[in-house]
């Protein structure tokens, strides 16, 4: 059974209302095909494209990495990934026409030759299917081999389309570990590709609900004329991991830490789409344009003292989560015994612009905490009074908004009511929206919606160059404050399995506030 594909349009009214999403015929070229990204997720995501039919039709996969294997071999591990980490499971049938499709390039990322060869084999495919094809090249390697890759891409020609055709990149993460990094890279990828044609991932913009921020916030008349400094007290961003340094992560997180590795990209992002104006149009960059200029108007933390008095940063020692015990992060596997790298972050921001004046966003990331869960709570302010003068506002009683990013995906309002009975008494109660219960069907996962998204040319999604490094300035201000100052802030300490250190309690409770509990 061949695998689905995209049917031809026939409707013009269709074409225009799927223009955008709709994906064109392309080799992927997949640097780094041999690795965890790969196999976890990069395979998993077309299968699961494919399954839904929205693969354009000639579609190919070219993997390439180093060590020597035939087509097959490579298929066969490919295999056992889908099945462990497809979203839809895994059909045999579906897996022996989508494998078709697949091949394999042994080459070294520094090796001019081995560029002429894939070229080579790119033509042949070409000659296959009598015409040239669109080319999508993924960097998913070590962000150290994105140079060498962009050179012998740019030597070997492969970077310009030819005939008409399209060529364009896909840089993983992490872009950069600083400004001056990501400058560099930037430099580099700009040598090779127009920006137009460069796709930085940041794959928590492939979420579903992180899309549907601005659909909730500028299609519905109810909290679009609210969301604002007016009605809304403060902002609480959490994302909580509850695994450490599994897998063999920590030789890399040792060398970023929570804020490089998840607030700089994917928190600053998500803060973004809460904080942005509406943009004029949904094209890539009115969309980029207004996220980029809430990272510019963040309020700077310069120097220790000012650093110290807005974020936290800490290591967790040994503890239990899920009732399995855990060791401290020092003591993880790859991690060096006196790391000064930071598992967990909360920072209070203000972004100032007159829509926010006076709004704390509250951001808190962590490793080995109680459970995995990232949700953006919106806290609206108290009513200027309560008209019932006999009875007492629960402790908890301002309406919140709770976006839950994942899981269990979904939106909950919670309000004030009466509870039943002949006294006056409140009670906050939540009116929730799941995804699940409400279409029926498993959202896509971020990485089936970013890839279709570049064969279609849609940036939207994806990190343009400004909003990266202007992001890595802010960033650059607080890792100089920890380690480059004389008096840096402290390191503080949480058992693993709790929330988190009790100065990021302290940081909450000193505005007469508190965290939002999960
Ligand atoms: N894994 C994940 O969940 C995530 C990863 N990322 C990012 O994706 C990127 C890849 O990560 P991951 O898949 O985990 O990395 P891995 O270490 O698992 O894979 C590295 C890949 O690069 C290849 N490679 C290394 N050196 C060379 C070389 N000199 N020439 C040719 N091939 C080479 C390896 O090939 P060979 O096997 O032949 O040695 C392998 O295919 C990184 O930037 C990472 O930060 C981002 C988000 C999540
Ligand atoms: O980019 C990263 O994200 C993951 C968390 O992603 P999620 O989609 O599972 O929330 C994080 O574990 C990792 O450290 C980071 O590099």
């Amino acid at each position: 059974m061949p695998f689905p594909i995209m049917p031809e349009l026939e409707n013009p009214f269709q074409e225009t209302l799927l223009q955008r999403h709709r994906a064109e015929p392309c080799t992927v070229v997949i640097f780094g095909a041999t690795g965890d990204l790969t196999n976890r997720k990069l395979i998993p995501a077309l299968y699961n494209v494919a399954a839904e039919g929205d693969l354009p039709p000639q579609f190919k996969v070219v993997g390439f990495a180093r060590r020597d294997k035939s087509d097959d071999v490579f298929r066969q591990e490919l295999e056992e990934g889908n099945r462990k980490n497809s979203r839809q499971g895994h059909s045999d049938e579906l897996w022996a026409s989508f494998s078709q499709s697949i091949h394999y390039h042994r080459s070294e990322f520094e090796d001019l030759e081995g560029y002429k060869a894939l070229a080579e084999l790119l033509n042949k495919f070409d000659e296959e299917r009598g015409a040239p094809a669109n080319r999508l090249f993924y960097l998913a390697s070590a962000p150290e081999a994105f140079k060498p890759i962009l050179e012998m891409l740019r030597e070997a020609g492969l970077s310009q389309g030819v005939n008409g055709k399209w060529a364009r990149v896909v840089c993983e993460k992490p872009f950069g570990k600083d400004l001056a990094t990501a400058r560099g890279l930037n430099e580099t990828v700009a040598g090779t590709f127009e920006e137009k044609d460069t796709y930085r991932i940041d794959h928590y913009l492939g979420k579903e609900t992180a899309q549907n921020i601005m659909v909730l916030r500028f299609a519905n008349a109810l909290f679009e004329p609210n969301w604002n400094s007016r009605y809304i007290d403060h902002v609480q961003i959490t994302c909580a991991e509850n695994l450490g340094m599994e897998g063999g992560r920590g030789g890399y997180y040792d060398t970023a830490g929570a804020l490089r590795d998840m607030v700089q990209n994917h928190l600053f992002q998500l803060l973004s789409l809460v904080a942005m104006e509406p943009p004029t149009d949904l094209s890539a960059d009115s969309v980029r344009d207004e996220k980029v200029k809430v990272i510019r108007a963040l309020r700077p933390l310069v120097g220790p003292e000012a650093v110290g008095a807005n974020v936290i940063r800490a290591q967790y020692t040994a503890g239990s989560v899920d009732g399995v015990s855990r060791v401290g992060y020092r003591q993880e596997d790859r991690v060096n015994p006196e790391s000064k790298t930071e598992a967990y972050v909360a920072l209070r921001l203000f972004v100032d612009t007159w829509r926010w004046q006076g709004v704390p966003f509250y951001i808190r990331v962590g490793k080995q905490l109680p459970k995995k869960a990232t949700e953006i709570s919106v806290h609206f302010k108290k009513p200027p009074q309560v008209p019932f003068a006999t009875a007492r506002l629960p402790g908890s009683s301002e309406n919140t908004l709770v976006i839950r990013i994942q899981p269990d995906e979904g939106i909950a309002l919670r309000i004030l009511c009466k509870q039943p009975g002949q006294a006056l008494s409140m009670q906050q109660v939540k009116m929730d929206f799941r995804y699940s219960g409400s279409f029926g069907k498993a959202s896509p996962e971020a990485y089936e919606r970013l890839l279709l998204d570049a064969m279609a040319g849609d940036a939207t999604l994806f990190a343009r160059r400004d909003e990266v490094e202007s992001a890595w300035k802010f960033i650059d201000e607080l890792e100089h404050a920890w380690h480059k100052s004389p008096n840096p802030p402290p390191m503080c300490e949480y058992p693993a399995g709790s929330w988190g250190p009790k100065e990021a309690d302290d940081l909450l409770r000193q505005d007469g506030r508190e965290w939002r509990l999960l």
